[in-house]
Parts: structure tokens; sequence; C-alpha cells
């Protein structure tokens, strides 16, 4: 258990210029944990069997990737070289010179308001007792406080019984049938990026793909707005002092007075639309029931108003400003790194083009294509794996308690490390590697129950993601249309691809890839159609019906 947890001492207010350390803590550099873009510091791994807790709080400025720099491009998984063992040497000497005190600084600064220890967590039983088996002894702690100024009260940060009663409604507003619906828009919002795909191709211009799948994955408000205030919130969570509270400074800094005025935009957007949803609601007849949606505006909004709910509209604001945020960054990220690991695995693009090929033809997706894109899904299944959206969750104990034989006292910031979890190379073979044939086309599809909370995509218990369907159905649509159309290739000349992380992991500078049409082979019968081999043991309506049931279960108990 102990190498699964560690502990880690930041003073969350120092100053992160230095290299601070405490001598009590021996650490090793570790998979990151969190590596925010605004600082070049990141989170060791330190060892919980010779971690003093309570002793001088540390800020480590030195960044790590699977044991790498966050600056060095990413892996290609796998075999290591020459250079990766000589990488490895020279960070285990550098760890042992940070462990010896060697880069110690004493915090003289004067801004370090305290000391502040974080628990990393990369074990699936205890992610599991935190997220599921005592979810109620875990609040979202610092995460709340960090989003208070964007999503208020909304879903991601609420506790208590604001979240419970909210999530309750909020729920079965993303019922089978709305999910169902989306698609439609999906398809749509995806052929409206083929067609600038298509000029860019003709014209022979490289592409920067992270920014159009930002682009893709937000459709109600102008996306320099939300970014503004998204960013925002990134920086505040790594910020030495809360400048954006400071009575003057918010408001002569130009950069405080910018994200104040996205942020009335937004607010003012979202106001105007739970208005103009209001009074439809209000002039409609239909009656409203479990799986309640109006086919002219099947939205979340529309759902959630005719519920009838004595709700504020602040609230509501709240609602739906945290799923903008939660359910286009998350998705734009993931298509971006599916993408990016596509391009390095050939043999994965030409079996998903069959596989898309074959079912869709040219035809726009339907829900019924969903459960045979077996192989597009597990595509996403992998990426998810690689590239986790958030790579941390974050907790806080309201009690104290004992995870696994460790105590920790009430108020316990604790980060789950996803990424740690997802490249564990104790709980995977070839845990750096995409792999999509690691997931069996007929089997489940993988959640974590059924992975023993070692594989967190959406996370679990009963925080659990309530997009997963929605984002699930959207990024296999995104996938399947696009590679259907073109073939894409990294752009000869591009800045490597570096990855950094906030909310999500981003790339340090964009995913600049060649994007060419593709001439479509003749349709001939392959042999090599395993992708959809199906097993004689089970009927195909069988086996739908399981996909199907896995997913509004997953749906239902999130
Ligand atoms: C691939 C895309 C997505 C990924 C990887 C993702 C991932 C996650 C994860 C890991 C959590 C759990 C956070 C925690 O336990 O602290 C979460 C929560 C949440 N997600 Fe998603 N999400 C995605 C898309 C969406 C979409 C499309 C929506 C909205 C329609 C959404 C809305 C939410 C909300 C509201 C919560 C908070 C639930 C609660 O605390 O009760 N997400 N998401």
């Amino acid at each position: 258990m102990a190498s699964h947890l560690t502990l880690l001492h930041a003073p969350p207010l120092s100053i992160p210029t230095k290299t601070f350390h405490s001598k009590h803590i021996a650490i090793k550099p570790l998979k990151p944990t969190l590596n925010f873009p605004s600082s070049s510091s990141s989170f060791f791994q330190c060892s919980s069997k010779t971690t003093h807790r309570g002793s001088s709080s540390s800020f480590i400025a030195y960044s790590s990737s699977n044991g790498r720099s966050s600056n060095d491009s990413v892996d290609d998984a796998g075999v290591k070289s020459v250079e990766q063992l000589v990488e490895e040497k020279k960070r285990a000497e550098l760890s042992a010179r940070i462990a010896s005190g060697e880069f110690t600084v004493k915090q003289e600064s004067g801004l370090n308001f305290g000391p502040k220890s974080f628990l990393i967590v990369s074990d699936p039983a205890i992610a599991k007792h935190i997220l599921k088996d005592n979810a109620k002894g875990y609040s979202k702690g610092i995460l709340a406080e960090i989003l208070d100024f964007v999503m208020g009260k909304g879903l991601i940060p609420a506790d208590g019984e604001i979240w419970k009663v909210r999530r309750r409604t909020i729920v079965p507003a993303l019922h089978l049938k709305f999910v169902a619906a989306m698609i439609g828009l999906f398809g749509q919002a995806t052929d409206r990026l083929c067609k600038k795909l298509d000029a860019a191709a003709s014209d022979g211009e490289d592409v920067e793909m992270e920014s159009l799948f930002s682009r893709l994955t937000l459709d109600i408000i102008g996306k320099a707005a939300v970014y503004t205030v998204l960013r925002e919130a990134e920086d505040r969570s790594v910020s030495p002092i809360p400048v954006w509270d400071l009575p003057i400074w918010k408001d002569i800094s130009p950069r405080q007075r910018k994200v104040a005025a996205a942020l009335k935009l937004v607010n003012d957007t979202l106001n105007n639309l739970i208005a103009i949803c209001k009074r439809m609601v209000d002039e409609e007849e239909l009656q409203f029931h479990e799986e309640y949606m109006n086919e002219q505006d099947p939205s979340i909004l529309h759902f959630l108003l005719a519920s009838g709910d004595d709700v504020t509209s602040k609230q509501l604001r709240d609602d739906l400003m945290t799923m903008l945020i939660a359910g286009h960054e998350t998705s734009a990220a993931v298509l971006t790194w599916t993408f990016y690991l596509l391009s390095k695995e050939p043999s994965v693009m030409s079996k998903l083009q069959e596989e898309v090929d074959s079912v869709l033809g040219d035809r726009f997706p339907t829900i019924e294509d969903m459960k045979k894109l077996k192989y597009t899904t597990r595509v996403i299944n992998e990426s998810l794996r690689l590239y986790p959206q958030p790579p941390v969750l974050i907790r806080r104990s309201l009690d104290n308690d004992v995870l696994g034989e460790y105590p920790i006292k009430r108020g316990e910031d604790i980060f789950i490390s996803v990424w740690n979890l997802h490249r564990s190379p104790t709980l995977w073979d070839g845990a750096d590697k995409f792999d999509p044939e690691r997931w069996p086309l007929d089997g489940p599809n993988p959640n974590e129950t059924n992975q023993n909370f070692k594989y967190l995509p959406f996370g679990g218990g009963p925080r659990k993601c309530i997009g997963d369907m929605f984002a699930s159905y959207e990024t296999i649509v995104a996938l399947a249309m696009l590679v259907r159309r073109f073939n894409f290739q990294m752009a000869i000349g591009a800045p490597p691809v570096v990855m950094t992380t906030g909310a999500t992991i981003h790339t340090t500078q964009g995913l600049n890839m060649t994007v060419t049409r593709r001439t479509k082979p003749p349709i001939v019968p392959s042999l090599q159609m395993s992708t959809l081999e199906v097993d004689p043991s089970i009927s195909i309506s069988d086996k739908e019906e399981i996909g199907q049931k896995d997913q509004v279960y997953q749906a239902q108990n999130s």
C-alpha cells in the first residue's frame, strides 16, 4: 500500500520561482500527478515510509512525466532507448541530490502563508474507498474553492445538500433519448469540421487540431469568453496569492478586468438563455415525464426548467456553466490525444478506418451505430487510459479516516492520481503502450466497476461523471467521421508535441497535423474482419442488448 500512497508538502502560497524542499521527505521522481502550465513545478512521489508529517513545507521546481520532464516529447510507448536510460540515471542522481537537501531553500520570501500537504493516492483500493465506499467522508475541497468564481454551486464543485438535490435533478436530463437526439448534432458539428479540413486538404495547409477540437465541442457560447475564464481557473489553482481578491488590484489589473468582462459575457448569455427558455416552457403544453424532451429544443436547460423544480436562475446558471466547461474541455482533450496516439500507430488507424468504412459507409452515424463501432470505442477507451481527463481527482477528508493502513486527519487534501493508476506497470501489461486490443471487443465496455478502480476515465461512486454516455458518443461520432474522410499525419517541421496539465491535459503548442483526403478503397470482403467477429455462443441481438444495458447502466449509476 505504502508505495501507492504518497505525501507531498507544498505551500500553496509560496512564490513558484524558487526551489523549496523539506529535508524530511525522501523524494523520487515519478509520473506527473499534476503539472501546472504556469510554473515549472510538478509533483513527485514521496515515499510514505520515510515521510515525516508536519515537516516544513516544500515547493519543488522540477517537472516529470512518466519519469521524464514534461518538456520532453511524449513517449512512443514501449521499449526504453539508451537516451531514456541515461536520462533516468540523471534523474536518479538529481533525486538523490534533492533528497540530500542540497537544493533546500529556507522560505524567507515572507509570502508563505503556512505549510500545506497533499496526499497522492495511486492505489485502486484506496481510490475506491475515497470515491465510493466512504464517499460521504470527502468533499471537493480545494477544487470547490478554485472553481467558485466560475461554477458557483454547480455540480462539480458543489457538496452536501445542494449537490444531492441538483444531481438528482440533472442526471435524468441526460437520458438515453436525449443523448440519442444529440447524435445528430454531433454529426452535424463534425461535418462542419470536415468542411474546414477539406479546405485545408485542398490548400495543402497544415491544421492545428487541438483548437479545432475545442471549437467542435463548444457550440453555445463564444469560445474566447469561456476560454478566458477557464484559463483563469487553472491559473488561480497555482497562484501564490489570491490576486483576484485584492481590492484595488482586481479593478486595475488588465488581466483581471479581462477575466471579469469574459465572465460577465458568459453569465449574461446564460441568463438570457434561461429567460428565453423559461418563456418557452411557460407556453408549451407538454406534460413533464421521465423521458421528457421538447423536440424543438432538446436541451438540458429545457429539461431542467420543465421539471418544475423550484430553482433559482443563479443555480441554473451555475449548473449550465459547469456542464459547459466540464463537457467541452474534456472531450476536446480526448480527441486531441486520440489523434496524437493514432498518428504514432498506423496499424491501429488502418483497423479503425476499416471498421468505420464497413459500419458507416457514407452515412451520418446513428444511435444504432454506437453499438457497432466497437473498435472505435476501444480506441477511445484506450486513449482515456493513457490521457485521463482530468489527470487527478481532488478531495478533502471531512473526518479522520484510515486509508489502507495509513491514518489521515480531517481536512487532508488528497489527489487521486488517475494518471498514475492508468499507467502503473504493476496494474497494466505494457502500461505505456497504446493498445486498444487490450480491451476485448466482445467484452463489456471498460469502466471503474469492471476494472476494480484501476481504470477511472469518468471517476466512480456517487460523483461519477454524469456526461459519460454523452461524451463517449460525442467522441466516437467525431472520431469515426473524421477518419472516414481523412488521413492524419504529424505535420513536418511542427514543434514536438509536449504536454502540460491543468484541469485537463493539453499540448503546449498545439497538435499540428497534415490532413489528406482519403481515396476510398474498393469495398471487398476482408478476411481481417476480426473487429466485428461475433462470439457464436451469443446472438447479435443479445450482445447488442448487453452493450446497451452497460451504457444505460453506466449513465443511471453515475
Ligand atoms: C470525455 C469527456 C469527459 C470526461 C473524461 C469526463 C470526466 C469526468 C470525471 C473524471 C468526473 C469525476 C470528477 C471527480 O470525481 O472529482 C466528472 C464529473 C462530472 N462531469 Fe464529466 N467528463 C467528460 C464529459 C462530460 C460531459 C459531456 C458533461 C456534461 C454533459 C460532464 C459533466 C460532468 C459533471 C456535471 C460532473 C460532476 C458530477 C458530480 O460531481 O456529481 N462531463 N467528469
